[in-house]
């Protein structure tokens, strides 16, 4: 287990893999921890660092109380690739992880290779809707949006025929702490990178899912496209997190990007 501590808060990561190797590193999705990337990781060749991390106000890091912003998400973000002395890196991140990615890239491009969006926006949703989300959680906790967020989360085939997986990442969600998780809703109302990402010139690959319910694929596909020279790859049967849903898919896309941007010899 690693832990760093970066300024205001004490970030929880796992960073595996050669320590001169080419990085990728990954954010995760609101009311989740690192631990969504690990069927990805499994099917990654060798010979990369991996580096994942629990963002402020969930997993094991440190929850300072609420609100955050998109800075701070950022912020953090740079301080622990800086730490641990990362460079030339991939980003992945995955719903409020791919607004950090983009956050990222226009403001520490030095730190960048290349960013992949998944599943994410330049703005999500509408700042009355994250309001009213932090409203059912302060009063009846994460429980009260649980069961419509993995509606949303996950296809209607693995809801059915995968029970054990979603409730598992049901308790993931239900575990994570109520103030960090509005921390990250505030967050998230507060932003829009429209502009500031239609102005990023880096290698961006853009990942949706054909049954995302939270970030659906032509509203991830209106941002990729706003990115020129950016790619696109549609998860067909997954919801917003395809990457726990069909992680040999992600892996296959994702190693091919890695190819791609020069990664992966
Ligand atoms: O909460 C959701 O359903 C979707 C979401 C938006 C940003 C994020 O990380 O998750």
């Amino acid at each position: 287990m690693h832990f760093a501590d970066l300024g205001d808060i004490r970030v929880h990561y796992d960073d595996r893999g050669p320590q001169d190797g080419p990085a990728v590193v990954f954010a995760n999705a609101l009311g989740t921890d690192f631990r969504i990337w690990d069927g990805v990781i499994a099917h990654l060749p060798g010979g990369l660092r991996l580096i994942r991390y629990d963002m402020r106000g969930h997993g094991l890091t440190t929850c300072p109380e609420a609100p955050y912003y998109m800075g701070d998400l950022v912020n953090d973000a740079a301080k622990l690739m800086e730490h641990l002395g990362v460079k030339d890196a991939v980003f992945v991140g995955l719903s409020i992880g791919g607004m950090i990615a983009q956050g990222l890239a226009a403001e520490r491009l030095d730190l960048l290779r290349a960013i992949v969006l998944s599943n994410t926006a330049a703005k999500i949703g509408t700042h009355q809707m994250w309001h009213d989300r932090v409203h059912a959680v302060r009063d009846g906790g994460i429980e009260a949006v649980a069961d419509a967020k993995l509606e949303r989360w996950f296809a209607r085939t693995t809801r059915a025929e995968r029970p054990q997986l979603v409730s598992g990442i049901r308790a993931m969600l239900t575990r994570q702490p109520v103030e960090g998780y509005i921390g990250c809703l505030e967050a998230i109302g507060e932003t829009d990178l429209v502009e500031s990402t239609a102005r990023l010139r880096l290698a961006t690959l853009g990942i949706a899912a054909s049954e995302d319910g939270s970030t659906p694929p032509d509203l991830v596909r209106e941002t990729i496209e706003s990115i020129p020279g950016s790619k696109f790859h549609l998860i067909r049967r997954a919801g917003h997190l395809a990457c726990v849903e069909a992680p040999a898919e992600y892996a296959a896309a994702l190693e091919g990007f890695l190819r791609e941007v020069g990664q992966i010899a």
